[in-house]
């Protein structure tokens, strides 16, 4: 895909190893958070992604497009699809066992994505330099091997539960996610 010198693995970048106690191969992953606006269980009106790793290094998952995820007629909206994107993309960081916020981004829109479509998502970790993780994704229209109709390159960078602490319960964020690093 075309993308910027930021989102692109410097030089000396390692690929990610497998942590203990990550997702193994072939489990479900479940939503970090209930309320999220892509992958919450509990959210009225978001796009209850849920997602699998297959072998413990990529993430894949399906989004159908809506009548409420339009953007021109009959055609999935790009900022609906750049959510499904991140939210892949944040669900493959969960392998790296430590908690990362997006910090960057980019999004190429290959073909247009009508309502009905059934979009086959897979993301994937290109290497890790200190906090930083490169990750990149794809959807493709109708089947895992489909033409690919959108593509993702993004800079997730590695935070401390407190980043998410200053606006939420820390309590309640750290029971909730135990698993993680509360201060690594
Ligand atoms: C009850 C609550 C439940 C909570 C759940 C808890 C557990 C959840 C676990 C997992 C969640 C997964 C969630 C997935 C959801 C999908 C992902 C999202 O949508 S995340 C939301 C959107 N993103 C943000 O809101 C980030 C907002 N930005 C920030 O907070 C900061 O800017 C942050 C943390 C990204 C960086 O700030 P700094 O102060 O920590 O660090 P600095 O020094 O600025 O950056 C570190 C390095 O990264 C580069 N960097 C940072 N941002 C960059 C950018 N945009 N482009 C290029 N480089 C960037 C910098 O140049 C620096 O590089 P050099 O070390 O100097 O080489």
């Amino acid at each position: 895909m075309t993308r910027s010198s930021l989102t692109t693995p410097p030089p000396g970048a390692n690929l990610p190893e497998a942590q203990p106690g990550a997702p193994s191969p072939g489990s479900a992953l479940v939503s970090h958070y209930d309320q999220c606006f892509a992958c919450g269980p509990a959210h009225p009106t978001g796009l209850h992604l849920t997602a699998r790793t297959p072998d413990g290094a990529t993430v894949e998952a399906e989004f159908t497009v809506g009548e409420a995820h339009q953007g021109a007629p009959r055609l999935a909206h790009g900022g609906v699809l750049a959510t499904a994107m991140d939210e892949v993309i944040g669900m493959s960081v969960y392998l790296l066992h430590k908690p990362y916020v997006t910090g960057r981004l980019e999004t190429d829109y290959l073909l247009p994505v009508p309502v009905g479509t059934t979009l086959h998502l897979r993301a994937w970790c290109n290497g890790i330099a200190g906090r930083k993780a490169y990750l990149e994704a794809e959807g493709r229209i109708g089947a895992p091997d489909g033409p690919v109709a959108v593509r993702a390159a993004a800079l997730f960078i590695e935070v401390n539960m407190e980043h998410f602490a200053k606006h939420a319960d820390l309590a309640v964020t750290a029971a909730d996610h135990q698993d993680y690093e509360v201060n690594p």
